[in-house]
């Protein structure tokens, strides 16, 4: 029988099911951060069980770590909350060990969902689990990535399994080309604005198409990053030969004779001709427009040609009333153009988009423009995802474009992402982002997020307020 990606590696996986479908599936790759972490540590302590297998973890400190003050070494962590996890995943993992550990200020420390791929750890075919929900950028490998809670982790270290259902398989395809300027990011809220936050609820999303096709391995974690946005848990795109040129010789790769066999089985991670989905979503990669977000949802989304809504023309009372609260919230009125949307703060970061490829475009933007980031601009700063983008970046010459430019070059980690360290926004701070969550708080309390490409975030830096990138790329 054909089977889809999601099936194959779903069969090569499953250990046991139950009756009423529950399964336990086997977990090749646990990425640990230092947020979801302690408590199923000390879970393991406190019942004296050990880790089942060692080899499968891979840990660094992401969400809590500074981006400045790097000299002052964990002094300068200024948040005793934050420094606790940071310094409590060190004793961890000096207690329990991984197969890798990037600490806080080491070179490859970063998001784990950069240095996962980064460092060869994920895998096409792999079953990868993490305490985030983000973990579903790692499907961009054909490899099947699930985002678990803190209880989850702590059965995954103990048993190296998971409990699980299966999910319905959809397909979304994308084809056809993009315009100039349109990115990954684009794509995906597009997707995301067509089938709204709980439209792959209950699915596996399979990302597929031309479009999909001649994405960067970078783009096509940025699309799989943001399934979860669009109600999903896991998202894939079938190997290729990108992907498999992507891991080639990554420090966790397999080499030799492993990486042989290794190469001839992901050779096979790809839907079948004749595999039947559950439900196909399609787009026309041509139409998409660069996007931003104008509400607080990801589903709140529209082309940067459009005009922010009119609760009034909205005759389902449910969405009306979402609207007008997002719109107060958002201080913004029905009508407005969506380019004349004024920020106070850029941020450039993030596991949607941080990888060099998201620091070429936004450098590239700020370099074609030849100015400083406007006067109205507060803050714009740029967040690598990891110390490797950092140090390639820096080899290409792109932190020199920033800073001259007036950006702040900062050391890797989630940042303004989550504000959970010290980068966030201020009550009624406007902010353009190219994180991937754009709810109320989320980057400061108070603070008010329009999420948007690398390119147009630094387009926005520039001009004050937002512009269609596509008149410039
Ligand atoms: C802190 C962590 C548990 C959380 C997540 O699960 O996604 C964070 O990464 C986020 O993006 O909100
Ligand atoms: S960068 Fe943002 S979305 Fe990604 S893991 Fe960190 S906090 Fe979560």
């Amino acid at each position: 029988m054909p089977r889809t990606l999601y099936d194959k590696i779903w069969d090569e996986h499953v250990v046991h099911t139950e009756e009423d479908g529950t399964s336990v599936l086997y977990i090749d790759r646990h990425l640990v951060h230092e947020v979801t972490s302690p408590q199923a540590f000390e879970g393991l302590r406190q019942t004296g069980r050990k880790m089942w297998r060692v080899s499968s973890v891979v840990a660094t400190a992401d969400h809590n770590t500074p981006t400045t003050g790097w000299e002052l070494g964990y002094d300068g962590i200024t948040d005793p909350i934050s420094k606790e996890q940071i310094t409590t995943l060190d004793s961890n993992i000096a207690e329990y060990g991984a197969a890798a550990f990037f600490p806080f200020m080491s070179k490859r420390q970063g998001i784990v969902h950069v240095i996962g791929p980064e460092n060869g750890a994920t895998l096409p075919g792999m079953t990868v689990v993490c305490g985030d929900s983000h973990t579903s950028t790692h499907g961009a490998f054909g490899a099947l990535a699930h985002g678990i809670g803190t209880s989850e982790v702590e059965h995954v270290m103990a048993t190296q399994t998971l409990l699980a259902k299966k999910a319905k398989n959809m397909l979304v395809k994308v084809e056809g080309q993009l315009a100039k300027g349109v990115t990954a990011k684009d794509i995906v809220l597009a997707i995301i604005g067509k089938i709204g936050t709980a439209g792959g609820t209950g699915y596996t999303i399979e990302f597929g198409g031309s479009a999909i096709r001649s994405l960067s391995m970078e783009g096509r974690m940025t699309v799989c990053n943001m399934a979860i946005e669009g109600g999903a848990r896991a998202g894939l795109v079938a190997v290729d030969e990108k992907t498999i040129e992507y891991v080639r010789g990554r420090p966790l790769a397999p080499t030799g004779v492993e990486w042989d066999q290794a190469v001839a089985y992901w050779k096979t991670l790809f839907s079948d001709p004749d595999a039947k989905f559950d439900a196909v979503v399609e787009l026309d990669a041509s139409r998409i427009v660069p996007q931003i977000t104008w509400g607080t949802s990801p589903e709140m989304v529209l082309g940067v040609d459009g005009r922010v809504p009119d609760p009034d023309k909205e005759k389902d009372p449910s969405k009306r009333g979402a609207i007008e609260r997002a719109l107060s919230y958002m201080a913004l009125e029905p009508g407005k153009p969506l380019a004349d949307i004024f920020v106070d703060k850029v941020f450039i970061g993030s596991c949607t988009n941080s990888r060099i490829e998201d620091m070429r475009e936004a450098a590239a933007v700020v370099k074609k423009l030849g100015q400083k980031v406007a006067k109205n601009i507060k803050l714009a700063m740029v967040v690598p995802g990891s110390g490797l983008v950092k140090e390639q970046a820096e080899r290409e010459g792109l932190h020199e474009i920033f800073k001259a430019a007036g950006f702040e070059w900062r050391e890797p980690g989630c940042s303004m992402c989550l504000a959970m360290n010290a980068d966030r926004l201020e009550p009624g701070e406007r902010c353009a982002s190219t994180s991937n969550r754009n709810f109320e708080g989320r980057q400061g309390a108070g603070g008010r997020t329009h999420l948007v490409s690398p390119a147009m975030a630094a387009a926005a830096a520039i001009n004050g307020h937002f512009i269609d990138i596509r008149t410039i790329a």
